[in-house]
């Protein structure tokens, strides 16, 4: 089980990416680890995405390393032959939705103030064609065009009915069901279910490593932009001033 603990809101800065693929390396190459479960050791927060501070008044040198830190934390999760369940038990906007989406099963606290989904055309930004693709291989693509055009979040209620996570249950049964189910799929045997995996992501991974430098060139031209820069700074200070 991998919990995530980067106090407030299990930001996705770039010490938390690196430490992530750090960690999913690792189990990876150990041949005693067949799975994991991903959650959240912060209450009514699975992660609140990407670190906003990290693509704000940064130099572009931070940008790319930053960029490719969230690529190559998608590479290894998304590509990973391990069986992956997220246990999502808070909020889980944008790259913290994309971390749900990029494990083989999803399960929600059936809290309705939890919400999950890809907001960024809410923040003025956009989500990368791999954010894209890995949203329409779960929900299809009529949802995901919605849902992206309108940077919807959708409480754990109606997530489950987009078929965004698979299961809702009571918060306090989450890890007990998120074990049932990793028991349930490591009840097969590894070749069969990795070579599947692979089949049905392969072309989605490909197309992120063939581009993978053009990627990062885009997501610095587009973040360095005034306008994104300014939307930005404008929502993060409207996420401090909803405090007061
Ligand atoms: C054709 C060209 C195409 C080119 C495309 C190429 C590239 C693409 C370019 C860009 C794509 C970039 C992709 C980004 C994906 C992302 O993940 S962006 C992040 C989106 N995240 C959010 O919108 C979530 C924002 N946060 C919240 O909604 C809430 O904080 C919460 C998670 C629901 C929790 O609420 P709660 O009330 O408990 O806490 P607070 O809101 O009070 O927050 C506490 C504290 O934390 C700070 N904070 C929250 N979220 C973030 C964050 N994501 N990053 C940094 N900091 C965050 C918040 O500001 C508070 O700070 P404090 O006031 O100083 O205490």
């Amino acid at each position: 089980m991998m919990k995530f603990k980067s106090p407030p809101v299990n930001s996705l800065s770039l010490d938390f990416l690196t430490e992530f693929s750090i960690s999913l390396e690792k189990l990876e190459n150990d041949r005693a680890c067949r799975g994991v479960i991903i959650t959240s050791a912060i209450p009514k927060i699975f992660s609140s995405g990407l670190d906003i501070t990290e693509m704000c008044g940064k130099s572009v040198e931070h940008y790319a390393e930053f960029w490719r830190a969230v690529q190559e934390m998608w590479l290894r999760l998304y590509g990973s032959n391990m069986v992956t369940v997220a246990a999502v038990n808070g909020a889980s906007p944008a790259g913290g939705c994309l971390i749900a989406l990029s494990c083989d099963y999803r399960i929600m606290a059936e809290n309705p103030k939890f919400s999950i989904g890809l907001n960024e055309a809410q923040l003025g930004i956009v989500a990368p064609f791999w954010f894209k693709d890995t949203f329409v291989n779960v929900v299809g693509q009529r949802i995901a065009e919605r849902a992206l055009q309108l940077g919807s979040l959708y409480p754990a209620p109606e997530a489950l009915k987009l078929g965004l996570v698979d299961e809702l249950v009571p918060e306090e049964k989450l890890l007990e069901k998120a074990s049932a189910v990793m028991a349930q799929w490591l009840a097969l045997p590894d070749h069969a279910r990795q070579i599947t995996k692979s089949m049905m992501r392969k072309a989605v991974l490909d197309r992120l490593v063939a581009h993978r430098e053009e990627d990062i060139k885009y997501f610095i031209n587009f973040i360095s932009k005034e306008s994104i820069q300014k939307s930005l700074r404008m929502y993060m200070e409207m996420l401090k001033k909803k405090k007061s």
